[in-house]
């Protein structure tokens, strides 16, 4: 079973779809990277599967607990850390999760639990205010995962970090899953933070849901690159038109994307011969890393091209 599937999740304010139609599946003990730009629908979307606002149309179910029938019982199955962290800075992280678990019925043998998870066991004595950012960070998380609720949902989780604090949060995330015997959805505006610590991803444009699916695969359905680096890129042009590639130019240089399924080694070999022959200098010819970002544009190009077409 999934741990979180929605069908046709729509939320409308006013006049705006701000989630539109979205089918989403994220897989049993998945790290799902939720991504999209400022705005696209992410948290409304989590609210809705949190119960904290009500699908204008549309499902969803967590753990299998239908969210619109049954919002308490689908709550429950959800551990959220979203952008406020309330904590009483005062207190201790100890007392702060403490709070929490009282609210909620819970052993005191909880904390030590949730704070090993978190490796913050030495830390749980200290006062809120004396924390780091990552620190607090983790300690919301901590505290989502008190009473070891199967979902983790995690807003923006290295929003604010230094960059040592965003690579540990990294690590910690992509060994979460183990660590809490839980399902990880992430929501993130970064493309790179997802791609180095998502299993899964799913990409909102404008509330729909343009793209899903685990990360190996879709990177390995991307078509090919190779960045070239020649004396002279309109004669490279001239020279590549007529074969069966798109030749675009980055900031690096003439970057030819290919097919996919086209064998990268065969088609540089070709090029470099064809340039060469031509009278063209090429200074580098070689695959480009395939990443995210090129799903990313690729998705968000087709839906905003669907839009105006419709
Ligand atoms: N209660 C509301 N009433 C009207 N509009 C809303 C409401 N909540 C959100 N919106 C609008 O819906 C759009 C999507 O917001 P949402 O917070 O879901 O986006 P997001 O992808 O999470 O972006 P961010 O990363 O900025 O939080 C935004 O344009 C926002 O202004």
């Amino acid at each position: 079973m999934a741990a979180i599937e929605t069908e046709g999740l729509t939320r409308i304010f006013g006049r705006r779809r701000v989630v539109d139609a979205v089918s989403m599946c994220v897989p049993d003990r998945a790290v799902y990277g939720f991504l999209g730009r400022n705005g696209a629908g992410k948290t409304t979307t989590m609210k809705m599967l949190i119960g904290l606002l009500r699908p204008t149309s549309g499902g969803a179910r967590v753990c299998g607990v239908d969210v619109v029938r049954d919002r308490i019982g689908a709550a429950r199955t959800i551990g959220a850390l979203l952008e406020a962290h309330g904590f009483y800075v005062h207190l201790t992280g100890r007392e702060n999760l403490d709070l929490t678990r009282r609210m909620l019925g819970l052993p005191a043998t909880e904390i030590d639990r949730v704070l090993e998870v978190v490796d913050m066991l030495r830390d749980g004595g200290r006062r809120v205010s004396d924390y780091s950012l990552g620190m607090r960070q983790r300690l919301g998380i901590a505290r989502a995962m008190l009473g070891a609720p199967p979902v983790l949902m995690l807003d923006e989780p290295t929003n604010g970090l230094d960059p040592d604090g965003i690579a540990d949060m990294r690590r910690f995330l992509r060994a979460l899953p183990e660590r809490a015997g839980a399902t990880v959805l992430l929501s993130s505006h970064l493309l790179g933070e997802i791609e180095q610590t998502a299993s899964h991803v799913g990409i909102i444009h404008e509330g729909r849901l343009v793209l899903e699916g685990e990360l190996a695969r879709l990177k390995a359905e991307l078509a090919p690159e190779i960045g070239l680096r020649v004396d002279d890129a309109d004669r490279a042009r001239a020279v590549l038109r007529g074969r069966d590639l798109t030749l675009v130019e980055d900031a690096e240089g003439l970057v030819a994307r290919l097919r996919p399924g086209d064998d990268h080694d065969i088609v540089s070999a070709a090029l470099n011969r064809d340039l060469i022959e031509a009278g063209v200098s090429v200074f580098a010819i070689a695959p480009r890393a395939r990443s995210l970002e090129g799903i990313y544009r690729a998705a968000s190009a087709i839906a905003s091209h669907r839009q105006e077409t419709v």
